[in-house]
């Protein structure tokens, strides 16, 4: 069995980080494991408070993974800090894992911040370089950019230039535009577009640790690239459609291992 890493923040809610990525893990037939980088009292409509765990012990739980399980890919979400950063770079140049999707997450879905804006230097300057993939959303790859994106050609100048950081591929993510759903992806070499209808829906919470897990799930199991976005972008939509309503603001995306499975993606569960 291929065995997937997620490095992130613990969402008690269960609707995005660490939570979000073991069930997609679960889904896609890979074994989980996760570091928590930040215990997160978060729920579908607010941030109440962020504790992050301390550099030293999040050290321990990446060698207590590495020095006993082969890790076939990691994806990395909610890094708040620097010290954070630091340490889960130092630790990913040690063991050099294949198959790195790095989710660069800035902001919750209802706008509360979960990184520290002093961050933003060393999330350039040290984790971006580190990813196989990167996934930003719009406003994150703004942020990264310094240039706002009002359109599709704008989306695919941002990842050829958040390509230059060092990464290897970049997706920025579509979620937060008007009109289709529509994910660009640059590999180095070419643009790729992945285009879906946009969902009417509020329960939007976890789209993108979703997304990311997935890419990560899929790399692990040797897709390539370009085929392991569009099984992962076909994963949240399915996971999206079927979101749930539950708690007072964004709900979460539902994961349904049998219909997955069975591709059965047009019957639905109570
Ligand atoms: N309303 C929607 N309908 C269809 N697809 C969507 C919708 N919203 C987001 N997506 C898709 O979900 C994936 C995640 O995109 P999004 O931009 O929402 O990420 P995100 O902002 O990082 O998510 P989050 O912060 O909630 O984890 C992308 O593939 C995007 O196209
Ligand atoms: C812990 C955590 N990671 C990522 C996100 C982004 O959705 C969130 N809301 N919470």
């Amino acid at each position: 069995m291929k065995k997937v890493l997620s490095i992130a923040g613990s969402d008690c809610s269960g609707g995005a980080g660490i939570q979000a990525d073991l069930k997609t893990f679960s889904v896609h037939g890979v074994y989980g494991m996760s570091v928590i980088v930040s215990v997160v009292a978060e729920n579908t409509g607010r941030v109440l408070g962020i504790q992050d765990v301390s550099p030293d012990m999040i050290g321990k739980q990446i060698d207590a993974v590495f020095e006993d399980i082969e890790v076939d890919a990691v994806k990395v979400g909610m890094l708040s800090a620097p010290d954070c950063m630091e340490e889960v770079v130092e630790k990913l140049k040690y063991y050099h894992p294949e198959n790195i999707v790095i989710d660069p997450v800035m902001y919750a879905k209802n706008g509360c911040p979960l990184m520290e804006p002093a961050a933003i230097k060393t999330l350039i300057g040290t984790v971006i370089p580190l990813a196989d993939v990167l996934t930003p959303n719009i406003p994150e790859a703004e942020k990264i950019t310094g240039s706002r994106i009002n359109s599709v050609e704008e989306m695919e100048k941002a990842a050829r230039a958040i390509h230059t950081i060092g990464c290897k591929a970049v997706v920025i993510k579509g979620g937060h535009a008007a009109g289709n759903a529509l994910d660009v992806l640059f590999d180095g070499k070419e643009v790729w577009h992945f285009d879906t209808a946009r969902i009417d829906t509020k329960n939007t919470h976890g789209t993108g640790c979703t997304f990311s897990a997935a890419v990560a799930s899929q790399l692990a199991r040797g897709m390539g690239l370009r085929e392991a976005v569009q099984k992962a972008k076909d994963y949240v939509t399915m996971a999206l459609s079927h979101s749930l309503d539950i708690g007072k603001g964004c709900g979460p995306t539902h994961h349904f291992w049998h219909l997955y499975q069975y591709g059965l993606r047009e019957e639905r569960e109570g």
